[in-house]
């Protein structure tokens, strides 16, 4: 990646739309402007102009163009817009027109976002609220995302940084000046300290609930006899035909899942195959799988029929609903939840309290500063270092740890030891972000 060079992409989203973003980032963005509309606008004010092939000076649409100088961007490069019509042929126009200028190629995925990071627009923890901010389904990811972008963990680390250094810059004084009388006494101590207190309050930090779980959701296993029911309440909740409902017991093979906002938070609803002694090697495998999936799950509903209660198997760890179903055609009691996926009787009270549970299991992760795992395993690793800087070892042992846990912590905000990290979190996003 060249700093040089000009990129260019469709920045919303593809297909048709009423409108369509195109952004331009680089030294050739204006150069960009003044080829396609023969002017530059004035900075950061939209200005309605005709668009035109550079070379055959055809019109390609009537839009609004932006200029964004830089620093003032959120690449921090100079930042050309182009608002066009969302047509397929508009845009494909525009991108052509684009290309045939003079140090413009189009933009490699994430690539604008990761001209904002070198660009120090972001840091490496930002930019990932950014990639959750994309991709957030529900308001609970959203609101996590946001405050991500706030600062969120990659701030908490910079200023726990900070302390450390200041640990270290103590430590070293005590290294250099061992026996000069006006080092004050005890600096060795006051290190040490500094460093317990940070490895506790780390502590603390990965003690929290983290927030991994909102991001991805919780999952929701549907699990129990043939013919129970199960696919028949995904497809209610789903509100389309997603799994294959038939009289015929073991229908569902493979597992079936949807993605559900509930309440505003977010899980993923799973069917299983039918739960039932089989000799046939495909059902078999089919239970095997529906076994594994529920044994992980965050809640199993253990579905079961009104003609036909079966209770759920003892071994499954998640928290188990039973809910009874098809109460259309027999009455039923000793359930938590009594429902006919048929005619949807009970089926928006049990949503009710799936929506509430998820509040209660999710809204901690909210505020919670981890929501990666990678944002987890650097505070274990400087949290091992500090306890060691803290545990009475010699000035230079002590030193050496404190440096390695700053290295650490500096990882998640990216500020140092991440070019090895850069390509995998940018690769994630898409071209044009
Ligand atoms: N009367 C009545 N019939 C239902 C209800 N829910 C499902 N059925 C019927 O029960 C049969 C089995 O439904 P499925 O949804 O395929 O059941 P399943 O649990 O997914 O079955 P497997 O995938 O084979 O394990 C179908 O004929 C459905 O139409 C209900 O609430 N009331
Ligand atoms: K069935
Ligand atoms: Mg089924």
């Amino acid at each position: 990646m060249r700093a040089d060079e000009t990129i260019f992409a469709l920045s919303s989203a593809p297909g048709r739309a009423g409108v369509a973003v195109v952004r331009v980032s680089g030294p050739q963005a204006m150069a960009a402007l003044k080829a396609l509309t023969a002017r530059v606008p004035e900075q950061r004010k939209a200005e309605l102009a005709e668009i035109r092939h550079p070379t055959s000076g055809e019109l390609i649409d009537k839009g609004l163009v932006l200029l964004f100088a830089a620093p003032r961007s959120v690449t921090g490069e100079d930042i050309a817009e182009f608002h066009i019509h969302g047509g397929r042929a508009s845009v494909a126009g525009l991108l052509d027109a684009l290309a045939r200028v003079a140090g413009l190629r189009l933009a490699e995925p994430g690539e604008f976002t990761r001209r904002a990071f070198e660009n120090g627009k972001l840091d490496l923890a930002e930019t990932e609220a950014l990639a959750d901010l994309i991709d957030a389904e529900t308001a609970a990811q959203r609101r996590q995302a946001l405050r991500g972008l706030d600062g969120g963990i990659g701030r908490a680390a910079e200023e726990w940084r900070g302390r450390l250094i200041e640990a270290l810059a103590l430590s070293e004084a005590e290294i250099d000046f061992p026996d000069e009388g006006d080092v004050p006494a005890g600096l060795i101590a006051r290190a040490a300290q500094i460093a317990g207190a940070l490895a506790a309050q780390i502590g603390n930090t990965l003690a929290q609930q983290s927030g991994e779980r909102l991001r991805e959701g919780a999952v929701i296993v549907i699990a129990g006899p043939p013919n129970a029911g199960k696919s028949s309440f995904l497809n209610r909740v789903a509100k389309r035909d997603v799994a294959i409902v038939s009289p015929h017991a073991g229908t569902t093979r493979d597992m079936l899942e949807v993605h559900l906002d509930l309440s505003g938070y977010p899980a993923t609803l799973i069917d299983t195959a039918g739960l039932r002694a089989t000799d046939d090697p495909i059902e078999q495998e089919a239970l095997r799988r529906a076994e594994a999936r529920a044994s992980n799950a965050d809640l199993v509903l253990w579905f079961d029929d009104a003609a036909a209660p079966d209770a759920p198997p003892h071994n499954i760890a998640a928290p188990v609903w039973r809910v009874r179903n098809k109460i259309d055609v027999a009455p039923s009691s000793g359930a938590d939840y009594a429902i006919s996926a048929l005619t949807g009787e009970g089926v928006d009270q049990l949503l009710k309290a799936l929506g509430d549970w998820l509040a209660r299991e999710l809204a901690p992760a909210e505020s919670a500063l981890i929501t990666r795992e990678r944002h987890r395993l650097s505070l274990v690793d400087a949290q091992a270092h500090l306890s060691r800087a803290a545990s009475g070892i010699a000035p230079e042992l002590m030193a050496e740890e404190l440096r390695l846990s700053a290295r650490a912590l500096g990882r998640i905000s990216g500020r140092v030891d991440v070019e090895d990290l850069l390509d995998a979190i940018f690769g994630s996003f898409c071209i044009g972000k």
